[in-house]
């Protein structure tokens, strides 16, 4: 092992290629280098899709209130747009005619085969294989995303067939064919208040005037660069020479070995809190079986299924039989089952989009629900969320939806928002000090304001919940994750006052590359082994294997366990972000008592091909620095074992590719990755009307000058003083991101003024 680590140790690269992209220098050029020409906006590389696009000329300027460059861009953040022409239709009504006849008789038969496969039980997931919990983790609850995906493959199929007619160009179906509304499915449109609430919606939606339906829950993820499918509509990429790519499992037993590589600064909370932000605005959902089951594409015996008996929505991760972990078990096949599509809200036709089941926008959808029905589920008289009161500790409600390994008497599984709490314990244990704290802030609000109803209770507290985790976000999480620079350049970090960046043209919906890569730099960091600390007990009271947590909760029943779990988060170091996963997540994931799991980062390769996205080379011309040309650009080993799978430097997967950058100065993360992130989190906060920061000119539910600054004050610090169990935690590191054993951030008390609370007085209605 120690030889493999130390080769592996080599993979990490310093300096052999330029970490920095173009819009990581100042400009030194006075006055700016371009004024950009009419209808030109300023901005950074990654905003500007079509300046990587060929034969195009957009002029280097100065981003406006910084002194770095950007690029100027007719395209104006619009996500994979080239311009603001719109492209006319021009096809012809006979073709468009068949196309819908043909889209609605393939749906049929894309349903019966479903069913007919179903019926002969070749198609659904044993609940005892490890892909049961994948499944549970990723798939689809709601009826109406059911409706919605249906209409999306209608739109599919159309697209196909005018396609394989030749009535549509391939650049028009890249490009979106945004004036041709005529697609034979279109999405029921979203009903708005005339008076703009004063709380966000439910699901998100309601939030842009113009484009209502912008970021709520079951619409379509966005993209950076238009897709790279093999047929331009849906097929899975192929490699630059048109073979296919190689397998996802191949990719991830070269690559991404398990060394640990803990990390000097920050802690597994911050690696948690990471997923935490992910479960709020981001669900990829899978097609599943009519009745809701998961659809299997491997047999009983881990081969792949025969093409004739495998579900349309399968693409199977092959498993070389000779494989370094499966093969011992006689495995050759991983199940993966390809996410939902959805349909364009101006019933368009174009490339697939996938589906996101979440709110885009950071709302906490997954502590209060995506939907009407959901919150009122969660909520209990007086304003407050429902909890299960434990003993005196107040947990989040018990489930009985099935979603836990055990759920037999005396064992726990909890309700959340998002339905997939309990993927990991330390992820219920945010849940549940979140879940505490609405509660704390309801029953401060009640007390205030006694003429109050629960309605006006359960939202302002809601509204407040919504405030303080977007003030951690932007002003703790988001600057370790991105260094200093990066959070200037895209203007994250929170202002003193009120924000104006408001910008009613901004799409804050998720992109695609966002979801299925950068962000999922997440898993590198998780280490096989949680420790609980306690300080009674002088250290290290248990260290957990991950597996053994997923999906099995029980813990926290324990009287000790939230605040000894709390403990270690902060004092454990996360693991660093390079090409090393642990094995956890490599090979023993959700593995439920068998001797193996799923590969979390052969998901991730496929996930990233499910969902079309460019190579890892097209990502750095997009961020604006050079595309690799030779794989030994990078170190050595990495050259030497990004070559042994891949045959041209073009087909390297984005979350490959991503993993082995050094990490831009001061953040943790390389130069693609942090990019991709920040635009998203740029988005999150420019295109939503109901950000914390912007006031009464832009926000309906905006908060008074003295309330807002109540808010700047808390940190996740903080929230964990106010909801922990008292029982082992008295004291928290004023940074709850860092590690604990960082001088400057050794714990003090809780109620230590570098930990400052939020007066709630300020919220008392005059
Ligand atoms: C703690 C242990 C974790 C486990 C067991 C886990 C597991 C998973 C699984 C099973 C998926 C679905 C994969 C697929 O089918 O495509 C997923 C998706 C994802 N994960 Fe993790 N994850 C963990 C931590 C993290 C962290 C720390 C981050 C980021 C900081 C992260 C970011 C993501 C993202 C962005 C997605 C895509 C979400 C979507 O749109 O569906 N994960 N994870
Ligand atoms: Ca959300």
């Amino acid at each position: 092992f120690n030889d493999v680590a130390k080769e592996a140790q080599g993979m990490t690269m310093a300096g052999h290629y330029e970490a920095r992209g173009a819009n990581e220098h100042a400009h030194s050029k006075e006055p700016p280098c371009a004024v950009c020409p009419r209808n030109g906006v300023c901005v950074p590389h990654v905003q500007c899709p079509a300046h990587v696009r060929p034969g195009s000329s957009n002029p280097q300027c100065h981003l406006e209130g910084t002194r770095h460059v950007g690029v100027c861009c007719s395209t104006g953040r619009r996500h994979a747009g080239e311009s603001d022409r719109k492209f006319r239709s021009s096809v012809h009504v006979d073709d468009m005619k068949t196309a819908h006849k043909q889209s609605r008789e393939q749906l049929v038969e894309w349903l019966e085969r479903a069913d007919t496969l179903k019926d002969k039980h070749y198609a659904a997931i044993n609940s005892s294989d490890p892909s049961y919990w994948h499944h549970l983790s990723v798939r689809t609850y709601d009826s109406r995303a059911q409706m919605l995906g249906r209409g999306a493959l209608l739109n599919m199929f159309a697209a196909q067939e005018l396609k394989a007619r030749d009535a549509i160009t391939a650049e028009e179906i890249e490009l979106g064919f945004t004036e041709h509304t005529d697609g034979p499915f279109c999405p029921p449109k979203l009903l708005c208040p005339q008076e703009p609430s004063r709380y966000r919606s439910i699901g998100g939606g309601c939030n842009n005037q113009n484009n209502p339906d912008w970021g709520a829950t079951n619409t379509g993820f966005e993209r950076l660069l238009p897709p790279d499918y093999s047929d331009g509509i849906w097929a899975m990429r192929t490699s630059r020479s048109g073979l296919p790519l190689p397998s996802a499992r191949a990719v991830s037993n070269a690559l991404l070995l398990d060394v640990n590589h803990p990390s000097s600064t920050h802690n597994v909370m911050f690696m948690q809190f990471g997923q935490f932000i992910v479960r709020d605005i981001s669900i990829g959902q899978v097609f599943a079986l009519g009745d809701g089951n998961g659809i299997s594409c491997c047999s009983g015996d881990g081969r792949i299924l025969p093409k004739e008996f495998q579900h349309w929505a399968c693409a199977p991760i092959v498993l070389d039989p000779g494989d370094i972990f499966y093969g011992q078990f006689g495995k050759q096949c991983i199940n993966f089952v390809r996410t939902q599509l959805a349909p364009r809200s101006d019933c368009s036709l174009g490339y697939a989009k996938q589906m996101n089941g979440a709110s885009h926008y950071l709302d906490m959808s997954h502590l209060y629900g995506n939907s009407e029905e959901k919150i009122v589920k969660l909520r209990a008289p007086g304003g407050v969320l429902s909890v299960f009161n434990d003993f005196g500790r107040d947990l989040p409600p018990l489930t009985k939806r099935k979603e836990c390994l055990n759920m037999y008497e005396g064992t726990a599984c909890f309700e959340s928002g998002d339905n997939h709490g309990n993927q990991i314990i330390s992820l219920t244990v945010l849940h549940t000090i979140w879940t505490r704290e609405h509660n704390r802030i309801a029953r401060a609000l009640s007390k205030i304001n006694p003429r109050w109803d629960e309605d006006k209770v359960f939202f302002e507290s809601r509204r407040i919940m919504q405030a303080e985790y977007q003030h951690i976000i932007y002003n703790e999480w988001l600057p370790l994750l991105l260094g200093p620079r990066i959070m200037e350049i895209y203007g994250l970090l929170p202002s003193s006052g009120f924000s104006t960046l408001y910008h009613p043209g901004v799409d804050p919906s998720l992109t695609a590359e966002f979801s299925s890569a950068a962000m999922r730099f997440g898993h590198s960091t998780v280490d096989g082994q949680l420790k609980v600390v306690s300080p009674k007990h002088g250290g290290i009271y248990e260290s957990i294997s991950i597996p053994e947590v997923m999906f099995q909760p029980s813990r926290l029943r324990l009287k000790p366990f939230l605040d000894r779990m709390l403990i270690g988060m902060s004092w454990q170091p996360m693991q660093s972000v390079d090409p090393f996963i642990t094995e956890s997540l490599s090979r023993y994931m959700f593995h439920g008592g068998n001797p193996f799991g799923l590969d979390l980062a052969a998901i991730n390769i496929q996930r990233g091909r499910d969902y079309g996205v460019r190579s890892y080379n097209e990502y750095r011309k997009l961020i604006g620095i050079e595309p690799l040309a030779d794989f030994h650009q990078f170190a050595p080993n990495a050259a030497k074992r990004l070559s042994s799978v891949y045959v041209n430097p073009e087909d390297i997967d984005l979350w490959v590719g991503g993993l082995l950058e050094e990490p831009v100065e001061g953040g943790v993360i390389g130069p693609t990755f942090a990019n991709i992130i920040a635009d998203q989190f740029a988005r999150l906060k420019n295109g939503d009307r109901y950000f914390y920061e912007f006031g009464t000119n832009i926000n309906p539910g905006a908060f008074t000058p003295s309330q807002l600054a109540e808010i700047k004050k808390v940190t996740l610090s903080r929230i964990i003083c106010h909801n922990s169990d008292g029982i082992e935690l008295f004291e928290q590191s004023p940074n709850a991101f860092l590690r604990s054993d960082l001088p400057r951030n050794e714990p003090v008390r809780c109620d230590n003024p570098a930990i400052p609370a939020v007066d709630l007085s300020r919220f008392k209605e005059i």
